[in-house]
């Protein structure tokens, strides 16, 4: 079953998430890609595959992509925020990480933990069902 997956980067971290994408384009390419824009347009171009592009992440893009999760139209986030900066849009970026663990969404905030996840066989099991609280 096709999943969404949002792919998000902070500045420092993109060349590592282009990294990852790439030794993962084989299985990528199979799913919806979604992401902030600026990380977006550089995966497009690395790996010529069709990514749907938000905002950049400082104008609203870690919000649309927490949206798309309150709406439960999100399967997974990799994301590598920047540990060793702070960013504007910070109250952004915890938010983000904060609908993942309200709705129960896989998510990757380094390449060991997005490894694991693409390679799961619960990631390609269609009888998988990620249980969604109940609140
Ligand atoms: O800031 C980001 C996530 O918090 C990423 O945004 P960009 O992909 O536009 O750089």
């Amino acid at each position: 079953m096709q999943k969404t997956i949002a792919l998000v980067a902070h500045d420092h971290r993109k060349p590592d998430l282009v990294k990852w994408s790439l030794a993962h384009k084989a299985k990528l390419s199979k799913h919806k890609l979604v992401a902030t824009g600026t990380t977006g347009g550089i995966l497009q171009k690395a790996l010529n595959l069709d990514v749907h592009c938000f905002n950049s992440g400082p104008l609203g893009g870690d919000q649309q992509i927490g949206a798309l999760i309150a709406e439960q139209k999100l399967d997974c986030l990799v994301f590598f925020w920047d540990p060793l900066n702070p960013a504007p849009h910070d109250p952004d970026v915890k938010a983000l990480l904060r609908m993942c663990s309200v709705w129960n969404i896989p998510v990757a905030c380094n390449m060991a933990t997005a490894d694991m996840i693409v390679t799961s066989p619960l990631f390609v099991d269609d009888t998988y069902l990620r249980e969604i609280p109940n609140f």
